[in-house]
């Protein structure tokens, strides 16, 4: 599929006001994005995202390195480039607060010259398509938080841009809102064809709803790659065991040589052995440790790991590595 964004080797230091320190908030980045794919840039606070993003929407000049936007490098021809870009930055800026949802989306779709007709019904089709229609009289002030993003996604929508940049879309919204902006999302993605890119903190929103995640630590990228395989390079074959007997001291000395993470909560009835396996084949090293003493194994669960995890283990281990190097 056609790339639209394809960022290459993108540096940006910032020099400290008052102390003349250089901070490297991006130190040579790169990565692609296709059409239509929804793409979770991620990382802990202060990796360099929001300055990643800001040099693709063209708010931040970068030191150096190339970005270019549908194939137009949004350094040598920037106004050009960025006509391919919507951004939905944080406390939905790009929207007039104190114009209702109607005219908001009025004046956006007029700006791009077309006849009142047309721009009529464009309008309609959004309200609809967003389910704002009961809002359209309704102040941008006065909406919830959750009716502001949709009129801002709305508003993203009409420029035309092929790539929407968003930053949190579902901070501060309740679960159902929150649901409903992340259809919509999907519903712009997968039937319009557009591209998005979402920097969030809400792993439960990348994993249902981004198809690759950008992972950035200390500004240099440390993961690219579809969700799913890192949910699955991740899936740690944990299982929880639920044992009718206490383990012997031989058993707790076995498991503790076989298995590097397992976690042993002792009870006369029902006792807890939580195991992580390196391969599923360990599952019958496990039995016959169990087997040795004739534990009776009363229940017996596969847990799952979640994006959130994948995420942590990922920065942390990217941190450990950190830490060796420098030491
Ligand atoms: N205008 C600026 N002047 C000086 N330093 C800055 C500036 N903007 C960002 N930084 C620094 O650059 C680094 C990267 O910041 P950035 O805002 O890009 O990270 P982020 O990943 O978006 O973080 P967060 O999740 O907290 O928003 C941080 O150390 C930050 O303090």
């Amino acid at each position: 599929m056609e790339q639209i964004i394809h960022v290459q080797n993108l540096k940006k230091s910032y020099k400290k006001r008052k102390t003349k320190e250089v901070i490297q908030a991006v130190k040579g980045i790169s990565f692609s994005v296709r059409r239509g794919e929804i793409l979770g840039l991620l990382g802990p606070n202060g990796a360099g995202k929001s300055t990643t993003i800001k040099m693709i929407c063209g708010l931040v000049k970068p030191d150096s390195g190339i970005i270019q936007i549908n194939g137009i490098n949004n350094q040598e021809k920037r106004l050009k480039a960025l006509r391919h870009i919507s951004a939905v930055l944080e406390g939905n800026r790009n929207l007039y607060w104190r114009l209702t949802v109607r005219e908001n989306l009025e004046y956006f779709a007029g700006n791009r010259g077309f006849s009142r007709k047309a721009v009529t019904e464009q309008v309609d089709e959004l309200l609809d398509e967003f389910q704002l229609k009961g809002k359209e009289k309704e102040l941008v002030n006065r909406l919830s938080r959750g009716m502001q993003q949709k009129l801002a996604i709305a508003v993203a929508m009409l420029a035309d841009s092929e790539v929407i940049l968003l930053d949190e879309p579902t901070l501060g919204l309740d679960v159902e809102t929150s649901y409903e902006v992340r259809e919509l999302l999907r519903k712009v993605a997968n039937e319009h064809q557009r591209t998005i890119i979402i920097s969030s903190h809400d792993m439960d929103v990348i994993q249902d709803i981004c198809e690759r995640t950008v992972i950035i630590n200390n500004g240099e990228i440390v993961t690219n790659d579809k969700v799913e395989n890192l949910l699955k390079l991740f899936d740690v074959r944990a299982y929880s065991l639920t044992l009718g007997n206490l383990l012997s001291d031989n058993q707790q000395t076995l498991l503790k040589k076989k298995f590097a993470i397992y976690q042993y909560t002792p009870d006369t009835y029902q006792s807890k052995l939580e195991v992580e396996l390196a391969k599923s084949e360990e599952i019958y090293e496990l039995f016959d440790i169990l087997k040795l003493a004739r534990t009776p194994v009363e229940a017996i669960d596969r847990k799952t790991v979640n994006f959130e995890q994948v995420f942590l283990k990922i920065v942390k281990g990217e941190q450990q590595n950190e830490k060796l190097k420098s030491s």
